[in-house]
C-alpha cells in the first residue's frame, strides 16, 4: 500500500488499486487514516469474516427497524419440525376459539413451515381489517390455490392490486349489484318453484333436508350463471335437447367441483411443508389437475354453445345470466391498463359456483334446522309471510322489505353459524404491528368471528337461538362492526354479500310458505358442525330428516 501525502491531501493507493481521497490532515485525520491502513493491511482476513460481519450487520438493521414496543407472540409450545401440527383439532374454529381463553385474543401457532396468527377479539380485528387493510388485503397462495383458480385469476387467491380490483369491480358492478340480480330473478324463481315441486313429491315422508337444499340451490346457481340461454328448460326454441345436454353439463360441472372440493380439504403435506410442494407424494396436485382439466372442457364447451348461438342471432329469448354479462366483459376488454381475459371468465363462474353454493345451503339448512328446534319460532316466520304474501299469492322480491322477521332470522343463524367462520385466511404483504405484536409478512392470519359472535360480554344467552335480539337494528352485516361480522369485513369483504341475502330470504321465505317442517316423531336433530377446509374453511350443518307437510299455499307455487 503506498501512503502519499501532497499538498495537504492525504492520498492512500491499496493494493486493490482503489484510490481514496481524504480531507487535509488534522489529528482526527491522522488516527482515521491510520484505521484505513490497518483495514488495508488485514483485507484478506476481513473478507474471509465477511459472511459474519454481513449476518451481524443484518440483525442489528432488523433489530433498528422493528418497533420497540414489539412482544413475541403468546402461543402453545410445538414439536421441532412439525410445530403445533400434531396437536391441531379438525375442528379449527373450537380449537382456536379454546386456546384463545390460555393464550389471549391474539395467539401464534407453527404448523410446519407456516406461522399461523389468530384473532379473536373485535378490537384486534379492527386493526387486521380496517386500520391495516390494504396490508392485510391478501391471501397466501399456494400451489393448488393456482391451479383451482385457473393460475390465480380468480377474485379469492389473486393478490391486492390492479387485477384483484379491475375482477372485484366487475363482478360487483355488473354481475352481483341489485340491478344484475333483478335481472336474473326470472331464473331464481323458475328453479325455487321446480324446488317446491319436488318437495311438494316427498310431502309425508322424511325429507333430506341438507342433500335437497345442496342440490337445489346447486341448480339455481347454475340456472343464474348459464341457464339463461335454456339450461335444461324448454324456453321455447325447440332445442330442448341442447338445453338438456348444458343442464346435464352443469351438474356433471357441480358433482366435479364437489369431489375437487373434497379431495382439497384433505390434509396436505406440501401444505405445511412448502418445499415438499413439488414432489407431490399423496398425489393431491394430480388429481386436482385432473378434475380441473375435466371442469374447463366443460367451461369451453358451455362458452362455445353459448358464442355459437350469440352469433347465430336465432329466435332464443335469452335471459341475460352471468355467463352473458362476462362474454360482453370479455368483449369490451376490461377495464383501464388491466384486460379481461377468457381465464378471467372462467375463474369468476368459478368463483361464483364455489363461493355462492355451500355458503347459501348450509345458511338456509341451518336456518330450518334452528327453526325445527323451535317450532314457535317458525310459527312466528310464517304467520309473517301469510300476512305480508297471503295464502292466495307467491313470494316476490317487491315483499322482502316487509318480511323483517325473516330478516332477523338469517342474521341470528349467521351470528351462530357463520359458513366461513374464519374468514378466508388474510396474509400481511409486509411485517405489521398489530396490538404490539409483530406478525411477520406472509403470516396466515385468521380471524374467527365463530368465537366473536358467541361471546358472553357481548352476546345474552350467546348459544340460544333468538332472532329478536336483532330487533333494535343494532347490528348488521356490513363489516362495520366488528362484534358481528359474518361476512368479513374491508376491501376483502364477501362479494355476493347482496346475492346471498337475496337467495336467503327468496328461498327459506318460500320453503317456510309452502311447507311446514317437523323433526319426524323420536328422532332428534344433529346440530354437529362438520368442518371443511380448503385454504378457506367452512362449517356444515349435520345432514338431518325433516318431515314436510304441505301449507295451505303450496299449490300456488306449481
Ligand atoms: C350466506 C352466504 C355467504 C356468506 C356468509 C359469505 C361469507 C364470505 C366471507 C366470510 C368471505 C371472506 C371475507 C374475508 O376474506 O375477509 C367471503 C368471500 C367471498 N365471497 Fe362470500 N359469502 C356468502 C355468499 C356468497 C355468494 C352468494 C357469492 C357469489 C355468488 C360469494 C362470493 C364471494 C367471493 C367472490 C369472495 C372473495 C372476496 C375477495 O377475496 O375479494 N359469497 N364470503
Amino acid at each position: 500500500m503506498i501512503y502519499l501525502e501532497i499538498k495537504g491531501i492525504y492520498i492512500i493507493v491499496t493494493s486493490l488499486n482503489v484510490v481514496i481521497r481524504l480531507k487535509p490532515a488534522d489529528p482526527k485525520m491522522t488516527l482515521l487514516s491510520l484505521a484505513l491502513s490497518w483495514f488495508f493491511d488485514h483485507q484478506s482476513l476481513l473478507f474471509s469474516l465477511s459472511p459474519l460481519i454481513l449476518v451481524s450487520f443484518a440483525w442489528i438493521l432488523y433489530k433498528s427497524t422493528k418497533p420497540r414496543n414489539s412482544k413475541p407472540l403468546p402461543g402453545p409450545r410445538g414439536l421441532p419440525f412439525v410445530g403445533n401440527l400434531p396437536f391441531l383439532d379438525p375442528n379449527l374454529h373450537t380449537y382456536f376459539a379454546d386456546l384463545a381463553t390460555t393464550y389471549g385474543p391474539i395467539f401464534k401457532l407453527r404448523l410446519g413451515s407456516n406461522l399461523v396468527v389468530v384473532i379473536t377479539s373485535p378490537a384486534l380485528a379492527k386493526q387486521v381489517l380496517k386500520d391495516h387493510d390494504t396490508t392485510f388485503a391478501n391471501r397466501n397462495v399456494n400451489e393448488l390455490a393456482r391451479i383451482t383458480s385457473f393460475k390465480g385469476s380468480d377474485i379469492v387467491w389473486n393478490p391486492y392490486g390492479p387485477e384483484w380490483r379491475m375482477l372485484r369491480k366487475l363482478c360487483v358492478r355488473e354481475m352481483l349489484s341489485s340491478m344484475s340480480l333483478d335481472a336474473i330473478h326470472e331464473l331464481h324463481k323458475r328453479e325455487v318453484r321446480r324446488m317446491v315441486r319436488v318437495i311438494h313429491g316427498s310431502v309425508g315422508s322424511p325429507v333430506n333436508v341438507g342433500e335437497e337444499l345442496s342440490f337445489t340451490i346447486s341448480s339455481i346457481i347454475l340456472s343464474m350463471m348459464w341457464g339463461g340461454g335454456g339450461g335444461g328448460r324448454d324456453v321455447g326454441d325447440g332445442d330442448d335437447v341442447g338445453d338438456r345436454r348444458i343442464e346435464r353439463l352443469g351438474m356433471e360441472c357441480r358433482r366435479l367441483v364437489c369431489e375437487m372440493m373434497e379431495v382439497l380439504s384433505k390434509p396436505n403435506v406440501s401444505d405445511v411443508f412448502k418445499w415438499l410442494e413439488r414432489f407431490d407424494l399423496q398425489g393431491i396436485k394430480r388429481t386436482v389437475t385432473e378434475l380441473m382439466a375435466r371442469i374447463e372442457r366443460i367451461f369451453d364447451t358451455v362458452i362455445e354453445e353459448r358464442l355459437r348461438l350469440m352469433d347465430g342471432g336465432g329466435g332464443k329469448e335469452m335471459t341475460k345470466d352471468f355467463l352473458q354479462i362476462l362474454l360482453q366483459l370479455k368483449e369490451e376488454g376490461g377495464e383501464g391498463k388491466t384486460s379481461f381475459t377468457m381465464n378471467h371468465l372462467k375463474a369468476l363462474l368459478l368463483d361464483m359456483m364455489i363461493g355462492g353454493t355451500d355458503t347459501t345451503s348450509n345458511t338456509v339448512e341451518w336456518a330450518i334446522a334452528e327453526l325445527m328446534n323451535k317450532p314457535e319460532t317458525m310459527k312466528k316466520a310464517q304467520e309473517e309471510l301469510e300476512r305480508v304474501v297471503g295464502k292466495d299469492n307467491i313470494l316476490e322480491e317487491s315483499h322482502f322489505p316487509k318480511l323483517h322477521y325473516l330478516q332477523v332470522v338469517m342474521k341470528e343463524v349467521l351470528r351462530l353459524h357463520p359458513p366461513i367462520p374464519l374468514l378466508i385466511p388474510h396474509s400481511p404483504s409486509s411485517s405489521c404491528n398489530i396490538g404490539g405484536y409483530m406478525i411477520p409478512k406472509g403470516t396466515g392470519v385468521f380471524v374467527n368471528t365463530w368465537a366473536m359472535h358467541r361471546d358472553s360480554l357481548v352476546w345474552e344467552n350467546p348459544l340460544e337461538f333468538r332472532p329478536e335480539r336483532f330487533f333494535d337494528s343494532k347490528w348488521d352485516y356490513t363489516g362495520i362492526d366488528f362484534n358481528y361480522f359474518p361476512f368479513g369485513s374491508g376491501r376483502r369483504i364477501c362479494a355476493g354479500k347482496t346475492m346471498a341475502e337475496r337467495m336467503f330470504i327468496f328461498d327459506l321465505g318460500t320453503l317456510l310458505h309452502s311447507f311446514d317442517w317437523e323433526l319426524p316423531e323420536g328422532s332428534k336433530l344433529d346440530l354437529n358442525e362438520k368442518f371443511g377446509m380448503h385454504g378457506c374453511c367452512h362449517i356444515t350443518c349435520g345432514r338431518g330428516f325433516a318431515n314436510v307437510e304441505q301449507c295451505d299455499v303450496s299449490n300456488v307455487y306449481q
